[in-house]
């Protein structure tokens, strides 16, 4: 049965778990996850390296609306420091032997590739979205185009031998990107969506709700609530850029581990225009941000970790490595309940 690939494996795995050197089910929901992975791969031995975290950013006209506690230029600042692995995710990725690129999709302000062991792409072609409160984020055409960036980073990551991919996102004003794109494709009431993003004030987090209900109406007045439609007139850069990218890695069979609030919103829309997208994904925590548990319910997912993380930028994933690892080697290595000597 080594490296099988096998079509319909839930009986197959749930059998293999039960022989392992264990009473059955005595490793919780450690189990789970092992059962969960092997069928984002479609296999009884799945394998979590080599694997690769890729960062996408970009920036957001709705910051004019003062619904962030941070000005747009410290997107580029944040992806300077990136590009030398020294904010949150890049050390945490470093550490998990999980390789590490970031791609520009759209930063207001550009910042020059450095030589670095990070791999950084210009793919800007648009800088900054337009105010998603009153006119469209982007265009049909930008849509595409950045939809088929993050589709070629997950081309790549495939084509050099990967097997578990995390995204991640950096772009000031993405929270509400997020909520805006959660409120219309999951339904979820802006109300219980709209959290403090990265650190907004009372008087800031009222305002925020103000703004993604005038652009939940706005888009709702449109007519339809089409996912590509959704993307264009409310979606970050970023955002479409990890949708395209999720919709790739889950064509190409890689295991997806998601991250928080934002990547959720992608994933979202990764299953709204690539249905069953989902089969390849694991949630790797659940944020702290108010509307992620709902998001991830409307994708059947539950979260690994609970940890009250709100960072984004694939911390929470990243995070969540460990016990994924742990679980791809009790399926692989352990020995089974055959192995026991006879009485
Ligand atoms: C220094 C810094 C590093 C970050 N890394 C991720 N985010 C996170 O915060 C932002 C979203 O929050 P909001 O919508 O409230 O602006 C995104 O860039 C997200 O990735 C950061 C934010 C800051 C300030
Ligand atoms: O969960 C997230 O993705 C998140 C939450 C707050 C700020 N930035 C990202």
């Amino acid at each position: 049965m080594t490296d099988a690939v096998i079509h319909d494996c839930n009986d197959l795995v749930r059998d293999r778990l039960n022989r392992l050197c264990k009473p059955p089910g005595s490793l919780g929901d450690l189990e789970s996850l092992a059962h969960r992975l092997c069928t984002t791969q479609q296999t009884l031995t799945p394998k979590t390296t080599p694997r690769r975290t890729v960062v996408f950013a970009a920036d957001h006209g709705v910051t004019r609306e003062g619904v962030t506690a941070w000005p747009s230029e410290v997107t580029a600042s944040v992806v300077r420091l990136m590009q030398q692995q020294r904010t949150a995710s890049g050390v945490f990725a470093r550490a998990l032997q999980c390789g590490y690129e970031v791609a520009d999709v759209g930063l207001l302000h550009p910042v020059e590739s450095v030589s670095s062991s990070v791999r950084f792409f210009n793919a800007a072609k648009r800088r900054g979205t337009g105010n998603l409160r009153c006119e469209p984020a982007m265009s049909e055409d930008e849509f595409d185009y950045v939809w088929q960036v993050g589709g070629k980073r997950a081309e790549a990551a495939a084509s050099d031998g990967c097997h578990l991919v995390v995204g991640g996102e950096m772009g000031i004003g993405n929270t509400t990107s997020a909520s805006c794109m959660i409120g219309l494709l999951a339904d979820v009431d802006a109300s219980q969506v709209v959290g403090r993003g990265a650190g907004i004030d009372d008087e800031g987090l009222v305002r925020k709700r103000g703004v993604v209900c005038d652009a939940i109406d706005r888009v709702r007045s449109l007519g339809g609530t089409d996912a590509k439609q959704v993307g264009c007139q409310v979606g970050g850069l970023e955002i479409v850029a990890l949708a395209g990218f999720y919709a790739r890695a889950a064509e190409l069979g890689l295991t997806i581990v998601l991250d928080g609030f934002i990547a959720t919103a992608a994933a979202i829309l990764a299953e709204s225009i690539c249905q069953g997208s989902v089969q390849r994904m694991i949630a790797g925590h659940c944020s702290a941000e108010p509307g992620h548990r709902a998001a991830l319910s409307h994708l059947g997912l539950s979260p690994l970790l609970d940890l009250n993380f709100r960072l984004g930028e694939a911390t929470g994933a990243l995070t969540a490595l460990p016990l994924i690892d742990l679980a791809a080697a009790m399926i692989n290595d352990m020995a089974t309940l055959d192995d026991l000597e006879k009485p």
